[in-house]
């Protein structure tokens, strides 16, 4: 084996293409399910019935059944989404709940399935008291939702990306023609008694210049359409590949070029700290007379007040708005009465196809999470395709363990401040993804000090939040990149042991494991090499290497019934200082642990739970 060249590689949290929820769910490190607790809520069974868009809860009501997980559904979702979301749980439909009436049920639930219209602050996740587990927004964006609570609760929160896509676009698209051609203005007028051709002379598409801000799933679907239309159209996206606009005919340019040039501007970008008002006074000051708007996204990303401005300029010849910042907007608002402006109640979204598909599309996002899979949509929490879960399961366990381990040697317990992981591995950094490893570490060395509960969501997070920092380390090893990894090794510095045998000789606290038969062991304690399989517990003695030792020790364990499972030996030298590890099946009594340490040889001792 060549000598092991070491490199640092910074893990940060990315989504995947895709992930096989079956192949997970078999696969998910029990650790790592999102706990289902004991439920006693009512749930509604007239829920079964797709009634309004908004209705008052359902008045039959059932008893949830015991065992089954709870879902709250806050808005309406479709028939199949809700049949699927029975097969697996409780499911109660309440429909318009106030701020209060969500606070006060949320304790009751594992899931909460929202759409644009409920606020999931951080009452929402301080009121659940922990057992919310999983928030599913049936929809795209997710502005509506807490994220860094969601995440600070360990709380996975999903959405359903990709069902209304199509929808949001042919929406976009029915403004952009409904505008250009008065339609909605035609319409009420002729209603009204008038007959006012004159008055509504529209302007042509073809050949105009169309701006999409936001070249994501919906701005590259509006573009398709637009470019049928036979529009120039360009494109402004920070994150879009220019290979992906080039497939489909459009040129990606700067927001300056963009506003500069745009005879049409349709907005597709998240509402985002940074998108935020991002047309504001400045940005319409920039835009050619005569310009007009589209907004499918969200009405946040527009300054409504600027807009208004805009428009008795004569700036933006018209706006047609299907999102506004306040939903339902005040029913004086001078944008949605404006003359020039065409309005919609947020109905991107809203046909047959898009709620039937984002109602599948979620149920299945929260019942797998529920389940304990790795959503595919998972918005605060990295995501592993299942092939790599399935690779990396063991390694997983042995993960947890070593940090439970290491963290179960540090004297006293608190103090930590700096916890290495190294993996060992022939496969290049690129190529092993040890998000998982790194989550299952951390909860393994926070969970025996604490009382938080840690999972692959907010394992990050907790550690930041105890000042525990988390470093990862890369060695290159020699050899086949067949297995994912040879050894991983947890090291805790500045702290004292309560088996300094356990400290190496840098100064850490060190212990090291392999996976071998599919069984994590424990194979390096300080400088120490032992082979230990990590089951049930173990106590670990540092003796004066001498006969009869492992008879000693396994005659005290036997006379109390403790059976053995391993017992492995690791010296420095021959009859110099070893390390004995001996794995139990039971935990043994004070008084046997005693009697150990009272065996003359041995000098130092510890029990550890795995
Ligand atoms: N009106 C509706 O009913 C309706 C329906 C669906 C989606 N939406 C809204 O549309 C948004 C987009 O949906 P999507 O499915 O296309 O999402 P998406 O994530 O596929 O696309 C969003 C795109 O915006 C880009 N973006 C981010 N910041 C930007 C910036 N500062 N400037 C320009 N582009 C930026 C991203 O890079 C991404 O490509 C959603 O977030 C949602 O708010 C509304
Ligand atoms: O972000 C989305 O998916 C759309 O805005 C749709 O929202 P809705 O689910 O409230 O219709």
């Amino acid at each position: 084996m060549a000598a092991p060249s070491p490199t640092t590689t910074h893990h940060r949290l990315l989504l995947p293409a895709s992930t096989h929820r079956r192949a997970a769910a078999a696969l998910a490190p029990s650790a790592l399910r999102l706990p289902i607790r004991a439920r006693t809520s009512r749930i509604c069974a007239a829920a079964a019935a797709p009634a309004a868009a908004t209705a008052s809860p359902p008045a039959t009501a059932a008893v949830a059944v015991e065992g089954k997980p709870t879902v709250l559904v806050a808005e309406k979702l479709g028939a199949a989404g809700l049949a699927l979301l029975r097969e697996f749980a409780n499911v109660d439909c309440s429909y318009g709940l106030s701020p209060e009436e969500l606070r006060a049920k949320i304790s009751l639930c594992d899931a909460l399935i929202v759409r644009s219209g409920t606020k999931v602050g951080r009452d929402v996740f301080e009121a659940s008291g922990g057992r919310l587990r999983v928030v599913g927004r049936a929809g795209v964006g997710i502005d509506n939702v807490d994220l860094a609570a969601a995440t600070e609760h360990g709380c996975l929160v999903v959405n359903a990306p990709t069902a209304n896509t199509v929808a949001a676009a042919e929406h976009g698209i029915a403004l952009l023609c409904g505008m250009a051609r008065n339609v909605a203005q035609a319409d009420a007028s002729l209603k009204a008694g008038k007959w006012a051709r004159n008055k509504y002379v529209g302007v042509s598409l073809v050949g105009k210049t169309l701006a999409i801000l936001g070249f994501g799933k919906v701005g590259s679907e509006v573009a398709r359409r637009a470019k049928g239309l036979g529009m120039h159209v360009i494109a402004h996206d920070p994150y879009a590949s220019a290979d992906r606009a080039r497939a489909i005919g459009v040129e990606l340019v700067s927001m300056e070029e963009a506003m500069t040039t745009a005879d049409f501007i349709s907005l597709h970008m998240p509402l985002t700290p940074a998108t935020d008002k991002m047309l504001n006074d400045e940005a319409f000051a920039k835009m050619k007379k005569g310009v007009r708007i589209i907004n499918v996204a969200r009405g946040g990303v527009i300054d409504e007040d600027a807009l208004v401005r805009a428009l008795d300029a004569g700036i933006v010849a018209q706006a047609a708005l299907d999102v506004f910042t306040k939903e339902p907007p005040a029913a004086d608002s001078k944008l949605v009465l404006h003359e020039n402006v065409t309005v919609t109640p947020h109905l991107g979204a809203s046909t047959v196809e898009a709620q039937e598909g984002v109602a599948i599309e979620i149920a299945e996002a929260v019942t797998g999470a529920l389940k304990g899979e790795l959503a595919a949509s998972a918005v605060n929490a990295p995501m592993v395709p299942a092939e790599v879960l399935s690779e990396l399961a063991p390694f997983v366990v042995l993960a947890e363990k070593l940090g439970r381990l290491a963290v179960q040697l540090v004297a006293g317990g608190g103090g930590i401040k700096s916890v290495k992981v190294t993996y060992a591995s022939a496969r290049a950094p690129d190529d092993l993804d040890t998000r998982l490893l790194r989550a299952m570490i951390t909860k393994g060395v926070i969970e025996p000090i604490s009382d938080a509960f840690v999972n692959l969501v907010n394992a990050d997070f907790t550690a930041k939040q105890r000042g525990i920092r988390i470093s990862e380390e890369r060695i290159l090893m020699d050899g086949s990149p067949e297995t994912p990894l040879d050894y991983i090794q947890v090291q805790i510095a500045h702290v004292e042991s309560k088996f300094p045998s356990a400290i190496s000789e840098s100064g850490e606290i060190t212990v090291e494991g392999k996976v071998k038969d599919g069984v994590p062991h424990l194979t390096k304690v300080g400088a120490f090499e032992v082979d230990v399989s990590m089951e049930g517990s173990l106590i670990l003695c540092r003796q004066v290497d001498q006969p009869g030792m492992i008879g000693s020790v396994g005659s005290v364990l036997g006379e109390e019934n403790v059976n053995v499972s391993f017992m492995s030996v690791g010296r420095i030298a021959p009859r110099k200082r070893a390390v004995m590890a001996i794995g139990v099946d039971e935990e043994p009594s004070k008084a046997t642990l005693t009697k150990i340490g009272e065996i003359p040889a041995i000098e130092e001792f510890v029990f550890l739970k795995l």
